[in-house]
């Protein structure tokens, strides 16, 4: 069976980022830029002061105190058209462009003004408190390059630079489909037999939580005239994620029917605890995952397979998951030939250290286990035995 990582690079094999799309800088979180966004403008526009006190020229200062004339003052968004000369000096403020001619600020708070007469004590080199014009970046200069994942200090970064709109990747499409007669709507009423199904609702978590569009689909009854119509659902879309129907029972059937299709399958089981019948495929060059039904098995290889491949698709070079570390905050048994995800609660001990606790129940079918963690614990495969306070690696549940 392939291990995880074998798996995870056989879905992300070929994959190429959508097409690019200009959008609007209020809707670009979470987008990933698509060509580099060059800056518009010097920011500061200006040699701006970066305090609220008075624009001089340093060479009038003394420590035994300057007398200085007040000549005007520059507001924020209204500069002082003048210069400052010899022993003059300007109100100024913070965000105001410093006037000709001055080179410090003198804050208020060191300074006294009588009429237009304004003494201090205080000196400065030059360039005191003054913001320099291009400071941050210069006009031409590249602020973001192509490729990076926008969060709010890209946002405002782009804005500063004076971009309304940005060009991103377009959010992949990706369908959405759960399998099984058992299945039922949350708040339907529900028949002998029947469950709720948590899966569809919270693998489209899973997908807007990477950035990307999920489409919901119809459930797919376990016979295969319903599955069928899975060829139907993929039109337009970047990806088609089934759940359920993965495994060797009588009613699995989704392999078959994705054969049926058309998908060519790459491969289906791996060594992995939770989501060994995990399965993936492409149609035509689309990817095809299909993911076990056990709720935390879907919710795991979601979290592994199926977050990094739309990241890849909305052009994202590193797609994660993000491997940490924490030492183990208990005895852990030898794993078998499976790499094991086991759900964990995270804290930090009395020196600061993060622990991680598996919880002692790891039925991937429990999800108020999966809830309450914060973290999963990889255990590699075929792992001797480990002892409370050795090192473990994880991936944080609870940061986005
Ligand atoms: N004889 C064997 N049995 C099983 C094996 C095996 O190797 N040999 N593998 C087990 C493993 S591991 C997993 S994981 C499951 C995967 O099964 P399927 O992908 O075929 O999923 P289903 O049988 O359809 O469902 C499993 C379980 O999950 C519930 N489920 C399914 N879909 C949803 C949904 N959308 N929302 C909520 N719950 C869902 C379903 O009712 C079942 O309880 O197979 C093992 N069996
Ligand atoms: O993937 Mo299954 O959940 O290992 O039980």
């Amino acid at each position: 069976m392939l291990s995880v990582s074998e798996a995870r690079e056989r879905i992300l094999q070929g994959l190429r980022a959508t097409a690019p799309e200009i959008v609007s800088l209020s809707c670009a979180g979470g987008r990933v830029s698509a060509s580099p966004v060059l800056a518009r403008l010097d920011n500061p526009p200006a040699d701006i002061s970066a305090m609220d006190g008075y624009a001089v020229r340093a060479a009038d200062l003394s420590g035994d105190g300057a007398r200085l004339r007040l000549i005007g003052e520059s507001p924020a968004g209204h500069p002082f058209g003048g210069t400052v000369g010899a022993g003059e000096c300007v109100r100024i403020y913070t965000g105001s462009i410093v006037p000709a001619g001055a080179d410090a600020i003198v804050l208020q708070e060191n300074a006294s003004q009588q009429d237009d007469i304004v003494t201090t004590a205080q000196v400065a080199q030059a360039g005191l408190y003054v913001r320099r014009r291009g400071q941050d970046f210069a006009h031409g200069q590249e602020i973001i390059p192509a490729g990076r994942r926008l969060d709010a200090r890209g946002i405002g970064l782009a804005a500063a630079a004076n971009h309304p709109w940005v060009s991103v990747y377009r959010r992949p499409r990706v369908a959405i489909v759960a399998t099984g007669d058992e299945l039922v709507l949350p708040g339907e009423p529900m028949g002998p037999g029947m469950i709720a199904n948590s899966n569809t609702l919270m693998l489209e978590a899973v997908v807007r939580a990477a950035g990307a569009e999920p489409v919901m689909m119809p459930i797919a009854r376990d016979r295969m005239e319903d599955l069928m119509t899975l060829s139907r659902m993929v039109e337009g879309m970047d990806m088609l994620v089934t759940i359920g129907g993965a495994s060797v029972g009588r009613y699995d059937l989704v392999q078959e029917a994705l054969k049926r299709i058309g998908v060519e399958m790459d491969f289906w089981k791996i060594a992995m605890r939770p989501g060994k019948p995990l399965m993936h495929g492409r149609l035509g060059g689309m990817p095809v995952i299909g993911l076990p039904g056990n709720p935390v098995a879907a919710f795991v290889c979601g979290t592994l397979f199926v977050a990094p491949a739309l990241r890849r698709l909305m052009g994202q070079d590193a797609v994660g998951p993000e491997i940490g570390m924490a030492i183990l905050g208990t005895d852990v048994e030898a794993n078998d030939r499976r790499e094991s995800y086991l759900r964990a609660r995270l804290h930090h001990d009395a020196a600061g250290q993060l622990v991680a606790l598996p919880f002692p129940q790891q039925d991937s079918a429990m999800l108020q286990v999966l809830c309450d963690s914060q973290a999963l614990v990889i255990r590699d495969a075929n792992a001797p035995p480990a002892r409370k306070g050795e090192a473990c690696r994880i991936i944080r549940l609870d940061i986005p």
